[in-house]
């Protein structure tokens, strides 16, 4: 992702060939997808002003052709004005290539031009030539409002200097100097023309790069904020659950579970824990604080979710065990640590190292989740004081609960 930034990053800062704004390579599709839709748009509109200019032009006719104004009016009213609305209704409607899309429009605008050119070479009036300027006119607008790439636009100014040419040509007016105009007037009216849909187009492609590039800003600020949700929930040394985490579990065990059902909570404590640290070192303590963790997360498993609650102590959350369910479930958790057999010469209870486990017992719904921890604490405090490497649990709400002593 991090690569796809700088990718994007690197796109917004250069300039390709002719200064146009590059697309990464893995990014084209995406972009076209997006232009499309506007690109088909501004050839629709395009048809339909060009459609329009060209009726609304029809009494200009008898100034500029006064000898083929009727020859004048067909052409506009009777072939431009239907062709014009059904090239319209076909782009708004049509679900083929973009590029065939283009073309067709072109083919309408060029059909114009041809028309007009034609009136060049049939009338006598000087006039007529003003149609030259028109044509260009029209050509200036499709380059700008209708999106075309560069070939396109390159072939079309072309098309219509050679269409130009040979009206005047074959028109009454045969001078060199207008065929020298003409292709003055495209040069200079191209020019702009050009620029200003490369200006157009690098604008496109910069807003769809700084979209892009916010969006996968947004995802990697997402994607850290659950990463640094998840580390804030998690304790380093045994990546168990902290207590944060523990708590934020529990809740969604209890959101989920039927109201009613049977819930427990183990709290747990390592016997004699700081005559370890201190007779084997802070080191062999954590290490020996990860082995305890690992092997209450396993035992706690399926049915239990573990936390570290601080320091040595831990806890685990179960729930759907009946009471002697739950004494076996609480010996297994007691008998886990056991059977790691870390040696633990100074501690009073055994030579390894033991763990006491209090237990609450409550129901889904009635039983809040700071009187389960405090009946489950009181409960592991009985067991230190009946002599640690044991379990007691402490009934809540129910009758059926007692005391379980092991080791
Ligand atoms: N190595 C290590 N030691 C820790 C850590 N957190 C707490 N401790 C130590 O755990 C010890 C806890 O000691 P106490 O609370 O006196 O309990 P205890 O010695 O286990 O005695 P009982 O619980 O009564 O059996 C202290 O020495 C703490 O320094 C830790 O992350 N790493």
């Amino acid at each position: 992702m991090q690569e796809d930034a700088t990718e994007l990053d690197r796109a917004l800062e250069g300039k390709g060939r002719l200064d146009r704004v590059t697309i990464p390579a893995g990014r084209r599709s995406a972009f076209a997808a997006m232009t499309l839709a506007p690109r088909r748009r501004a050839l629709s509109m395009s048809v339909l002003i060009g459609t329009s200019f060209y009726v609304a032009f029809a009494p200009g006719d008898a100034f500029a052709v006064p000898d083929q104004r009727h020859l004048a009016l067909i052409f506009r009213l009777a072939i431009m004005l239907p062709i014009g609305m059904a090239v319209f209704y076909w782009l708004r409607h049509a679900r083929c290539s973009l590029i065939r899309q283009q073309l067709v429009a072109c083919g309408f605008h060029l059909l114009a031009v041809s028309l007009l050119a034609l009136l060049i070479t049939r009338s006598d009036s000087i006039n007529a030539l003003g149609f030259v300027f028109a044509n260009y006119a029209v050509l200036m607008a499709m380059v700008i409002s209708m999106a075309l790439p560069l070939r396109l636009v390159l072939g079309l100014a072309t098309i219509v200097v050679l269409i130009q040419g040979m009206a005047i040509a074959y028109g009454p007016l045969r001078l060199p100097v207008l065929e020298l105009h003409n292709v003055m007037i495209a040069i200079v009216i191209m020019g702009p023309a050009m620029f200003a849909n490369r200006t157009l187009e690098n604008e496109r492609r910069r807003h769809f790069l700084l979209v892009e590039r916010e969006q996968l800003r947004q995802r990697q600020l997402a994607e850290q904020r659950d990463m640094l949700g998840r580390l804030a929930a998690l304790d380093p040394l045994t990546d168990l659950a902290n207590r944060r985490g523990f708590h934020a579990g529990l809740a969604s065990d209890l959101d989920r579970l039927a109201p009613g059902a049977m819930v427990a909570m183990a709290m747990i404590d390592i016997d004699h824990f700081k005559a370890y640290n201190d007779h084997y070192g802070h080191a062999a303590g954590d290490e020996a604080l990860r082995r305890v963790a690992q092997a209450l997360a396993d035992a706690a498993r399926p049915a239990g979710r573990a936390g570290r609650m601080g320091g040595e102590e831990f806890a685990v959350f179960v729930t759907g065990l009946s009471g002697n369910e739950l004494a076996l479930y609480a010996e297994r958790l007691r008998a886990s640590v056991q059977r790691l057999m870390l040696v633990h010469h100074h501690s009073t209870t055994a030579s390894v190292m033991t763990i006491s486990v209090g237990v609450a017992l409550g129901a889904a719904g009635t039983s809040e989740t700071k009187v389960l921890l405090g009946a489950a604490d009181a409960a592991l405090y009985r067991a230190k004081a009946a002599g640690r490497n044991r379990v007691v649990i402490e009934g809540l709400d129910r009758p059926d609960t007692g005391v379980s002593r092991t080791g």
